[in-house]
């Protein structure tokens, strides 16, 4: 088979499959410090999609002006076809509840419990879960998906780091989310629990049959959960392609993330 056909064919069935997430030319300045420079980014349904950028390259930025925290200075940032920048805030906050984050810090409240941890994005986002009267079957479906059943009642200082990522991807996961929103999710860990999260994240992407985007310098998560990658330089679309494609290039900036 040629290349023209291999992209049509890759192009027709990219076309066949709902787009969850949508970033067209999305810019922002600082000053003069002009962080995003035209980011665009497709994600589709079911899809694993890996954003790679050095340090200060935007992707914090862009992270917090898809979530809302920020806002840009121009572009689209539609969300199940719903652009985000002109949606009121009740309607912001119905349409968050169908993304799940995994904050780098794990954003965990030390002073709840495992439950209570999990049962704040319920309470938040009551209306989704209007005839919910007990929260225990979807607090246990959520914590053995993760594997710790058993830390229910425990407080988050008596979890260790990997077991805290657990937590907050349980809490991420108990809203039913279509889209999971992973920044770092390997950052701070050691490689044999790094591997382990790596592990549950395609179980869960297999179970929730969620579609993900994932933020990562961890070349070996790349490897693992990537259906495809962009490489974020300059606050712009450097290159794209599968692991493979990229992995292989000569050019000298995109072969940098792979040392
Ligand atoms: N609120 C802000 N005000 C001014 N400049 C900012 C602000 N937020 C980010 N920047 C600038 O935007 C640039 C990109 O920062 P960003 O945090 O998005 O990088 P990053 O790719 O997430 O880096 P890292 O991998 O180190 O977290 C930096 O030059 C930073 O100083």
């Amino acid at each position: 088979m040629n290349q023209t056909q291999n992209i049509l064919d890759v192009t027709k069935e990219q076309s066949e499959k709902k787009l969850m997430l949508e970033i067209v030319d999305l810019r922002k300045s600082f000053g003069n410090n002009h962080v995003l420079n035209g980011f665009n980014l497709e994600l589709f349904e079911g899809e694993n999609l890996v954003i790679m950028g050095k340090s200060g390259s935007g992707k914090s930025v862009m992270i917090k002006c898809l979530v809302g925290l920020m806002q840009a200075d121009s572009g689209s940032i539609k969300v199940m076809g719903k652009d985000i920048t002109k949606l009121n805030r009740v309607e912001l906050d119905n349409i968050r509840t169908e993304i799940g984050f995994l904050f780098q810090g794990n954003a965990l409240y030390d002073s709840m419990t495992v439950r209570e941890n999990l049962e704040f994005p319920l309470r938040r986002h009551k209306k989704k879960f209007e005839n919910l009267t007990d929260t225990t079957p979807l607090i246990t479906e959520a914590l053995e998906s993760v594997g710790l059943a058993h830390t229910v009642n425990l407080m988050p200082s008596e979890l260790s780091g990997g077991m805290k990522k657990r937590i907050a991807l349980a809490r991420a996961l108990i809203l039913k989310p279509k889209i999971i929103l992973y920044d770092e999710p390997t950052s701070g860990l050691d490689p044999i629990t790094s591997k382990e999260i790596i592990e549950l994240m395609r179980r869960v992407q297999k179970q929730y049959k969620t579609s993900s985007l994932i933020i990562t310098h961890d070349v070996d998560c790349a490897r693992v959960v990537s259906e495809r990658m962009i490489l974020l330089v300059d606050g712009t679309n450097y290159a794209e392609g599968t692991f493979t494609e990229l992995a292989s290039s000569n050019d000298e900036q995109v072969k940098a993330f792979f040392k």
